[in-house]
């Protein structure tokens, strides 16, 4: 069996969701600390949880994941230890790092399940890398952590996503190109973050650059694969943030409205921002925009997420080992489709915490 060398471990590092009724409170107060939610937005999310029992599917999803990811790495040979951390809910990143540190692990390797650029999808991750990596330090633990590099330019992505889109397109059964659309969503974000996501060398909006390129290779390959002429467009879901703030739009629900008045009958939203079927999945996407296309007349076909399809994992684990050969000095490819790959170190300044200065992991500034 080969190791992942120079790597002790993988670590899978998730957002994190609430697992009980008494957990959703406490967890929207650490993800929403110091970020200006305004207090009746916090209470419809609370709501949403509960309505879920209080749980998120998103810890699941994570574990089977996980699962997929060790079976594919034994495929390959590789015995590496596999662990997963979250930011925002237990287990939290930093106990996974000291129980590592405990076992002898002095150098890991992190995943995280968000694909994009921007402040919320990457930087945000670096800076609770960072912090867990300096408790430990101040602990007395010196570990090191490396980063894959965001995938949403790898083309196991761009081709797990085209065929999962491709195979609803054929499910939805609507034969006529006129009558059907292809809504992209992703998670909103302030306009001001989605200005400034990207290396930081001046040209930013790389997180909107990034799903629209997306979503353009999806309708392209779903077309020539089902000799149609497909139209769809990038929305968004899940705003946040006090009305006064711009965040990316359209939202979906007033895209459907768009296209009903325009006399289509069918939509198929592909859910591409995100990995897996968590809550901005099952209840943004699965519940109020299913209402709002029901009320409308509109017939919806939900695309599954990634989630543990092979071609992806198999993708991610392509990844951890190009990480692996890069940090081992070796020569390697860093294939990418659509758009360039992003690099696994960052960029001084890019995808800017636009609030406070903190320190952020896996970069060079
Ligand atoms: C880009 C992006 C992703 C995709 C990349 C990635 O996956 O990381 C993502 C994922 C997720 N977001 C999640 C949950 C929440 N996000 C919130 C708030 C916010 N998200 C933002 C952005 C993103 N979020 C932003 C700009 C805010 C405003 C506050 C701030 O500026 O930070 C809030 C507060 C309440 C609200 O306002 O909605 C909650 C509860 C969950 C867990 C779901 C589950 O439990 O299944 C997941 C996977
Ligand atoms: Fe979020």
């Amino acid at each position: 069996m080969d190791l992942l060398l120079p790597y002790d471990a993988l670590v899978l590092l998730s957002f994190g969701g609430p697992e009980s009724a008494e957990e959703v409170m406490p967890f929207l107060r650490r993800v929403t600390a110091g970020r200006g939610i305004p207090d009746d937005r916090l209470e419809a999310v609370a709501h949403h949880y509960h309505l879920m029992g209080g749980r998120s599917p998103i810890n699941d999803q994570n574990r089977a994941l996980l699962d997929a990811l060790h079976a594919e790495l034994r495929r390959r040979g590789i015995a590496v230890p596999l662990l997963w951390g979250n930011r925002n809910s237990e287990p939290f990143l930093v106990d996974t790092l000291r129980e590592a540190h405990e076992h002898g692990m002095r150098r890991v390797l992190v995943l995280t399940t968000s694909a994009y650029a921007s402040y919320s999808s990457c930087r945000q991750y670096r800076e609770d890398i960072a912090e867990a990596v300096a408790t430990l330090a101040d602990e007395g633990r010196t570990i090191v952590a490396d980063k894959i590099r965001q995938y949403a330019t790898h083309p196991s992505f761009a081709r797990t996503n085209a065929r999962l889109v491709t195979d609803a397109v054929r499910a939805a059964g609507q034969p006529d190109d006129a009558l059907l659309r292809v809504a992209f969503v992703t998670h909103s974000i302030p306009v001001g973050m989605d200005d400034t996501s990207g290396p930081g060398d001046g040209e930013g909006n790389l997180y909107w650059h990034q799903h629209d390129e997306l979503s353009h290779v999806i309708l392209d390959e779903a077309g020539i694969t089902l000799d149609r002429n497909l139209t769809g467009s990038l929305v968004f879901c899940s705003r946040s943030g006090p009305p006064s703030q711009p965040w990316l739009e359209p939202d979906v629900n007033d895209y459907l409205e768009g296209i009903a008045k325009d006399g289509v009958t069918d939509v198929v939203v592909a859910p591409i921002g995100f990995i897996s079927d968590h809550m901005e999945v099952r209840y943004d996407l699965d519940v109020e925009a299913a209402e709002t296309a029901e009320r409308l007349g509109l017939r919806m076909t939900r695309v599954p997420t990634v989630g543990v399809d092979p071609e992806f994992v198999s993708g991610l684990v392509d990844l951890t080992e190009e990480r692996a050969a890069e940090a081992r000095e070796e020569p390697v490819d860093h294939p990418a489709w659509p758009g360039e790959a992003m690099p696994s170190t960052c960029r001084p300044g890019c995808c800017p915490n636009l609030r406070v200065a903190k320190s952020a992991a896996c970069g060079t500034d």
